[in-house]
């Protein structure tokens, strides 16, 4: 896992074997060890090269290892056997050097770095801190200021801006080990020891405790809940206040608070939940490795409204070329605008040059006909969508992948439409498209594997997270968002506020209460959709309100609200009072409070107090539950794609991993027996109702959510 070679005449090069990223796993670790002492050892070697094989210097710790029993040498005295050498060790940094790698790097004399190589510490988004020295030697090689920046946030940098910030010593733009090895020939026998960093005092910083305090309560604000970015700076205050043997004894007592801690778990699962989802399948056994994705050269987004100009601009930005359609000339305007403006502040804040080239825009649908992939994203109308779809069929080259943004319409209906319905998926982007990170892929009934395949790739061109899902009411995402709200209306109707529902979800961790982001994405949208089912009728102020619609419990409260042209922030009421349409901070509303009264006074409705456990309880795991019936009816194939989608598209807490994580740590008996409770004093609200796959679980003895798959076969195989 590690071997060392001898190469011109005097230089011992250890490159480390661990495929595919070089992780220090155990045998790399021993590796290391024993090669390092080896070449210490031999008089012929006069100075050491470490390097990784295969492009990549090293990703770090091997997160796969972390539990309870970690065997193998420890990397904190290993690495630091690098820095006493008494012989120069440069590193030779390529691919990546991240975590445990840039520390392991970070205790050699000498760094040199290829120019495509991305450094960081991204501990802290697995819930840790850099705790091999990392938050000691930082500090004093780059400053604190830096040091904090990169060590709370996880950013992976560029081996320019490391060279700027003093991180690596050289960029190379040719052979990484050529360049470190004739390096390493040019400074045998020169004294080592200001190149030790651990040596070396942190930079003075006047206004220390300031600095602090600042970037502590930023932390807390931007990292609500989250626990491994305090204890981040924690650490780095102990390399600005303590000598470097204090300090590691400091960032060793952080780490181990943190590495057993549920927020670890959580994030960890969710590293590797975000890769799991790449792995996909379909109902009828295809699959991701057994299926080949179709190049995509040219693609045409039809419709520029606010989805479809952020989907325009994400194809550029993934070097896409993009025909973008809009009938309405000045639709086609602004958006020509928008979209030029987007791309030229992207470029200006990553420092490319923008992708502006690589668009072409028409007010004819006929400029589609030669694209590789269509996404449409006209209005949510279904007619309007079926005609677009029978109009691509008839314009299109054979075999153009016809895909649709729509986030609640049957897709089968869209397929339907056309002469190949094999070539119709959906991709449900989420606002803003060119920054939200989720991507839904959708499959119909007759989507054809290959067809998914090339979203799933062009997903991840994009530079999104794929997910691929069945085509179910609302497919998973806003399927569970529906009980959600729901309870959260019945809530309201039973003594709470806006004020307290959003408040106990944002302690939670979301970004926003239920509330709040109603406000922000539109009441209207629902409301269309309610209409359109016949639930949301008008009430009046003297009309009769009925609870029960459908055969399930309804509450019109949402549908009132936009009667009376509440749609939300863009209206400048809603839920709460925003000052002026468009405004953004959301103030309460005293016209909501005197609603609610009223509305429950009608209806002979007693408020009770109602107390955060039971709005969390009652929203989270009604919207858990529907996740479980999803995964029961096979419309996802996985507890990690619904979690994927949660903490990517909804603003889900990263450090409780998702739903289907969450369910697992907080006991799926004690989500069964909540539910149940729930149930039985609301047989009318069917999403209360345990979905059998919960009860199954439970029956098992709530295995580990990687274990559900095997019983969720078992229900599949049965119906
Ligand atoms: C950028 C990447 C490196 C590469 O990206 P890409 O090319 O797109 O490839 P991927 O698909 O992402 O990855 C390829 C496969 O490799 C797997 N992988 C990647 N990185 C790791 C890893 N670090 N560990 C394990 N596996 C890894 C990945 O899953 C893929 O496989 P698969 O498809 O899933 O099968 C990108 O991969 C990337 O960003 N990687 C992560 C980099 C990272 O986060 N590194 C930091 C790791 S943590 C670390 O280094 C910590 C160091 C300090 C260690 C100190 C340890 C002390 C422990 C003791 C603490 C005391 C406890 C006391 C407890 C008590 O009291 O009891």
């Amino acid at each position: 896992m590690a071997q060392l070679s001898y190469v011109s005449g005097s230089v011992g090069l250890i490159t480390l074997q661990n495929p595919p990223v070089n992780v220090l796993s155990a045998a790399t670790r021993q590796g290391i060890m024993e090669s390092m002492k080896k070449a210490l050892n031999d008089p012929k070697v006069k100075s050491v090269v470490i390097c990784g094989q295969n492009g990549v210097f090293c990703a770090g710790a091997d997160i796969k290892e972390f539990g309870p029993n970690i065997s193998g040498p420890s990397i904190v005295p290993l690495i630091y056997d690098i820095e006493v050498a008494n012989k120069p060790v440069v590193a030779a940094i390529e691919g990546s050097a991240l975590g445990g790698g840039l520390e392991l790097a970070l205790t050699c004399h000498y760094r040199i770095a290829h120019s495509k190589t991305r450094l960081g510490l991204p501990e802290v988004t697995l819930g840790l801190l850099p705790g091999a020295g990392g938050t000691q030697l930082l500090p004093r090689l780059i400053g604190i200021p830096a040091s904090l920046e990169l060590i709370t946030t996880g950013r992976h940098i560029t081996a320019a801006e490391a060279l700027q910030l003093g991180l690596v010593d050289h960029v190379t733009q040719s052979d990484t080990v050529d360049s470190a090895v004739k390096f390493a020939l040019s400074v045998e026998g020169e004294p080592l020891d200001s190149r030790r960093i651990s040596k070396r005092p942190c930079p003075h910083l006047p206004d220390l405790d300031a600095v602090f305090e600042a970037v502590m309560q930023k932390v807390r604000q931007k990292f609500y809940g989250a626990i491994a970015p305090i204890a981040c700076v924690q650490a780095v205050r102990a390399a600005a206040t303590l000598p470097f043997s204090e300090g590691m004894k400091r960032e060793q007592q952080l780490m181990s608070t943190l590495f057993t801690s549920g927020q670890a778990r959580a994030l960890q699962y969710s590293f590797f939940a975000q890769r799991a989802v790449g792995r996909w399948s379909m109902p009828s056994g295809a699959s991701w490795n057994t299926s080949k994705a179709r190049p995509v050269h040219r693609a045409a987004v039809l419709g520029l409204g606010t989805m479809g100009r952020g989907i325009t601009v994400a194809l550029a930005q993934a070097g896409v070329s993009v025909v973008a359609v809009e009938i309405q000339e000045k639709q086609l305007n602004e958006a020509r605008e928008h979209v030029y403006a987007t791309l030229e502040r992207g470029a200006q804040q990553s420092g490319v040059s923008p992708s502006c080239a690589n668009i072409t825009y028409s007010h004819d649908i006929q400029a589609v006909a030669d694209v590789d992939l269509v996404i449409e994203a006209v209005l949510e109308d279904l007619s309007l969508k079926e005609k677009v779809f029978q109009q691509l069929s008839a314009i299109c080259k054979p075999g153009t992948l016809l895909c649709s943004n729509t986030s609640s319409l049957d897709l089968n209906c869209l397929a339907s439409q056309t002469k190949n319905p094999e070539l119709v998926v959906g991709m449900h982007f989420f606002a803003p498209a060119h920054v939200m990170k989720l991507l839904e892929v959708v499959y119909g009934s007759k989507s054809s594997p290959e067809a998914v395949a090339t979203a799933m790739q062009l997903g991840k061109k994009m530079g999104k997270i794929s997910v691929a899902v069945g085509n179910c009411r609302g497919f998973v995402g806003n399927r569970m968002l529906k009980p959600y709200i729901e309870q959260s209306y019945f809530l309201l109707e039973e003594g709470a506020t806006p004020e307290l529902v959003d408040k106990a979800l944002e302690e939670f961790g979301f970004p926003m209460g239920v509330f709040r982001m109603s406000d922000l994405s539109g009441l209207d949208v629902g409301w269309r959709v309610r209409k359109e089912d016949g639930l949301a009728e008008p009430v009046g102020t003297s009309g009769q309100i009925t609870r029960l619609r459908g055969g399930r419990r309804y509450s019109p409260l949402g549908d009132i609200l936009c009667e009376h042209g509440r749609f939300g922030q863009k209206t400048g009421l809603g839920w709460y009072q925003y000052g002026r349409p468009g405004g953004r901070v959301a103030k309460s509303d005293p016209w909501v409070f005197n609603l609610l009264e009223e509305y429950r006074a009608r209806l002979g409705l007693t408020a009770r107090p109602i107390d955060q456990q039971e709005v969390l309880e009652r929203c989270l795991y009604s919207l858990i539950n529907e996740g479980l019936c999803i995964l029961e009816e096979g419309f996802a194939s996985s507890p990690e794609d619904i979690d994927v989608i949660y903490v990517f598209g909804y603003g889900w807490p990263k450090h409780r991993g998702g739903p289907m994580f969450y369910a697992s740590m907080v006991g799926l008996a004690t989500v069964l027996e909540r539910l149940d409770h729930y149930y039985r004093s609301n047989p009318d609200v069917p999403s209360l109702k345990p979905c059998k796959l919960l009860r199954q679980l439970v029956a098992s003895g709530s295995p580990p959510v990687h274990k559900w798959k095997e019983i969720t076969k078992k229900i599949q195989n049965r119906l």
